[in-house]
This record gives structure tokens, C-alpha cells and sequence, in this order.
């Protein structure tokens, strides 16, 4: 038996990178209230278009579950992805007049983070997509719920920081945790170490893809 969990191996061996994300300056922006609303809405599209590729990872992820827990489990979270993020997505561009086609999703940043992760779950096993995808929750829902504390002038970024520090989602990043945790007990080092290193290139891919709103 490990002395160490596995996610809290991961976060140790990632702190650096984990701290240099939830640090980002999209987050410091919106956390000192001045994220500007062009930023904010290149943001909206990348974004987007990112929910629909979660959609297919979290498939893979779902094809590849040993357990009907799992696959339950990893079902609700493509409900909730086709049926509530992708309708956020659709109702925040209406209401914003933002029109998703007029912009360049050809970025190679935000390409990266397209590919890199769809990868993962599509050349990994079921832990590649776990800890590729708890890279991304557990990040967002540490920032958020920080950034919940914030005042915000644009009731559509209140919504989004606020759909991230919610139980819900946290639930969500927690069960991540947890998959990490209970198998990872049972793990050869080395496989500890290779889970570990996919979420610290999850974690880089997420920088660049922040970093290209600001272009
Ligand atoms: C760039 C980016 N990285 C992570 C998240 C966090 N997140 C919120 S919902 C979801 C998919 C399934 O739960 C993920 C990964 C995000 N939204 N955008």
C-alpha cells in the first residue's frame, strides 16, 4: 500500500505547474475584476468548442470503463455536457451577439489543447482520461471557487465562475479523484509516475490555451 494517494502524488509532483495555471492571468484578470470582454468572449469560443470535444473524451472514457458504476456515473456527465454546457454556450452567444464562426478556431494553441487531450482518451486506457480530465477539473475548480469571492459586473462571467465552484462540478472533479485514488493504490510506481506526467502535459496544454484569449 502507498503511504501517498495517487492524486496526492500527482498534485505534488505537479504543484509547479498546477500553481503556475490557477495563477494564470485569465484568472488574476477576472479575480481583480478587469478580464476585458474581448478576451472574455474569444475566451466564450474557444471554449465552446471545447465542450464539444469533451464530449467525445469523456465517451472514451466511458467505452473503456471496467465498471456499469463507472459508465453510469460518466453518462451523467455527457448528459449534463450535451444538455447543460453545450445550452450555456448556445444562449450565452445569442445574448452576447456573438457569432461563433466569424472567429479563427485555427489556433495553434488552442488546437494543441484540442488534440492533446482528445489523444489522451483516445490512445490511453480509462486512468489516462481520468487524470488527463482531473488536470482539467480539479484546476478550474480550485480557481473558481477563489474567484467566486470576486464581484462581477458581467453577469455572464459571474455564471460561469460560479457553474465551476459549485457542488456540482466539484462533485464532479472529486470523482475524478477519487477513480485516481482507489485504482492508483494498486499501481507499479512507474505507472504512478506515467499517470503523473499526463497530468502535468494536461496541465501545460491548458496554460497555452489561456494564454491564446489574449492574442
Ligand atoms: C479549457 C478548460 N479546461 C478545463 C475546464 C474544466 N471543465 C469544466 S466542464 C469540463 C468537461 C467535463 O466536465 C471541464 C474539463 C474547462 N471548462 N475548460
Amino acid at each position: 500500500m502507498a503511504a501517498e494517494t495517487l492524486s496526492e502524488q500527482i498534485l505534488r509532483e505537479n504543484a509547479t505547474v498546477f500553481e503556475a495555471m490557477v495563477k494564470h492571468r485569465f484568472v488574476e484578470d477576472i479575480v481583480m475584476e478587469r478580464l476585458s470582454p474581448q478576451v472574455f468572449e474569444r475566451y466564450l469560443v474557444y471554449e465552446g468548442a471545447f465542450v464539444e470535444t469533451a464530449i467525445s473524451i469523456f465517451a472514451f472514457a466511458a467505452a473503456k470503463a471496467e465498471t456499469i458504476e463507472q459508465k453510469r456515473w460518466l453518462i451523467a456527465v455527457l448528459d449534463a455536457l450535451a444538455n447543460q454546457q453545450i445550452a450555456y454556450f448556445e444562449r450565452i452567444f445569442a445574448e452576447r451577439n456573438i457569432d461563433p464562426g466569424a472567429y479563427d478556431l485555427n489556433v495553434a494553441e488552442v488546437d494543441a489543447f484540442r488534440t492533446g487531450m482528445l489523444d489522451i482518451a483516445r490512445n490511453g486506457g480509462f486512468l489516462d482520461t481520468v487524470a488527463a480530465m482531473f488536470a482539467a477539473e480539479w484546476m478550474y475548480w480550485t480557481w473558481s471557487k477563489r474567484a467566486a469571492r470576486s464581484s462581477f459586473a458581467d453577469p455572464h462571467l459571474k455564471e460561469w465562475v460560479e457553474m465551476h465552484a459549485d457542488d456540482e462540478f466539484a462533485a464532479q472533479a472529486k470523482w475524478l479523484k477519487q477513480e485516481l485514488d482507489v485504482a492508483g493504490d494498486a499501481l507499479e510506481a512507474s505507472e504512478r509516475k506515467r499517470l503523473s506526467a499526463i497530468f502535468g502535459r494536461a496541465q501545460q496544454l491548458e496554460i497555452a490555451f489561456h494564454d491564446a484569449a489574449y492574442v
